[in-house]
């Protein structure tokens, strides 16, 4: 079979940044452009060192690149980028994976509500796959369109499937309580994420509303096959990568939900269910399209609390758009997501 011909759009983010390492190393796909508008004609090595000796390419400006002629294209860019190219790129028989928001939401006022304007393309909503395998395999497979689920939404959703698919999360609300490192706010200079404000320091923020609340509630209402009440909480804290969902529910007495985690991920090449009693680290997954899970439940308060853990940039990311490129092209899920974590 040919290589899969590959475009990134975005490609100078961190998302685009870890896609090209994933696909540099993919024995299945080639890199055919890679498109920025602040770096066009520098050398990919240039802006990202750590590529030196493997990359020969030179990023592309939007208006040079051949994206039409790619068998799919990833869009790493900002929310609200990707659906002003997406329906011409699809009506030249391009598949697409977005990294953005674009096309997670399936009701486009809820997209208006979120984003703060109005969709491109709604009509292309109720077509989109998103791209959680785990969730929706199948799909994956034949979709012409994924949206790439989001990082604290990833991290939340696999908390909580077992528990929601088997029907025993109690009526009281759920709860999701996530922590992310920098790199989930992108490259993009802004001063809330320079060293001397991160560092040292622990916040919340958007505790009212975060845009992940309707994506994780889409996918948690679908799952429970009603709507579930839900508290999101995001926090930011001083690493780079990492994410670490501690989420809450609760549960009768008397359920094996160790058994229930287990069976629900038996056979998931990326979801890694601990033992009992464990904590998972955000350094056992750094660098690694993986999900450390861990269920818990303290004695006499009626509830679950399940820790969850991934890489925010790899499983809440670019790991995860290369995990549905492989369902989407025929090829083995794990192609090119063999690396291990690189913990210290
Ligand atoms: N960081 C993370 O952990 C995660 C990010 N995401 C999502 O993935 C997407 C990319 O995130 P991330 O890599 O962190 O973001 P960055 O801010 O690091 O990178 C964004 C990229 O998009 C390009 N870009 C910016 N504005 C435009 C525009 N108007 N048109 C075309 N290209 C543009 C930039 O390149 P240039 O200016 O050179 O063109 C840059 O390469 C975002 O939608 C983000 O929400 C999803 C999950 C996790
Ligand atoms: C720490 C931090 O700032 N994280 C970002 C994560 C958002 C993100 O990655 O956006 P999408 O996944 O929806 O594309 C934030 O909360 O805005």
């Amino acid at each position: 079979m040919d290589r899969i011909r590959v475009g990134i759009v975005g490609g100078t983010g961190y998302g685009g940044m870890e896609l090209v390492r994933l696909l540099l190393d993919h024995p299945a796909a080639e890199i055919a452009c890679l498109v920025s508008r602040s770096e066009a004609g520098r050398r990919v090595d240039a802006v990202f060192p750590h590529l030196r000796g493997r990359i020969e390419q030179t990023f592309q400006g939007p208006d040079d690149a051949d994206l039409a002629a790619c068998d799919l294209v990833f869009f790493a860019t900002p929310n609200g980028v990707a659906m002003h190219q997406v329906p011409g790129l699809l009506a030249s028989g391009v598949r697409i994976i977005d990294l953005a928001a674009d096309f997670r939401l399936r009701d486009p006022a809820a997209w208006t509500q979120w984003y703060g304007e109005a969709h491109a393309c709604p009509e292309l909503l109720a077509d989109a796959i998103y791209g959680l395998p785990e969730l929706d395999r199948d799909a994956i497979r034949s979709a012409r369109l994924v949206a790439n689920p989001g990082c604290y939404p990833t991290a939340v959703i696999l908390a909580l499937l077992p528990l929601l698919r088997a029907g025993l999360a109690g009526p009281g609300a759920l709860i999701a309580d996530a922590k992310s490192g920098a790199s989930g706010a992108g490259r993009g200079a802004v001063v809330g994420n320079l060293l001397t404000e991160l560092s040292e320091n622990f916040r919340a923020y958007r505790v009212a509303g975060h845009r992940h609340l309707p994506e994780i509630r889409q996918a948690l209402d679908r799952l429970a096959g009603q709507a579930r009440e839900l508290v999101f909480v995001p926090h930011v804290v001083p690493m780079i990568r990492g994410i670490h969902a501690t989420c809450y529910a609760e549960v009768d007495a008397g359920i094996d939900l160790q058994a229930v985690y287990e069976d629900a991920y038996a056979g998931e090449p990326f979801v890694d269910v601990l033992a009992p009693g464990e904590h998972p680290e955000t350094r056992s997954v750094r660098g690694a399209n993986l999900c450390r899970i861990a269920v818990h439940r303290p004695p006499q308060t009626g509830r679950v609390v399940v820790l969850s853990v991934i890489d925010n940039l790899v499983k809440g990311a670019a790991g995860q758009a290369v995990q549905n490129m492989n369902l989407m092209f025929g090829l083995p899920e794990t192609s090119g997501l063999t690396s291990l974590p690189i913990a210290p």
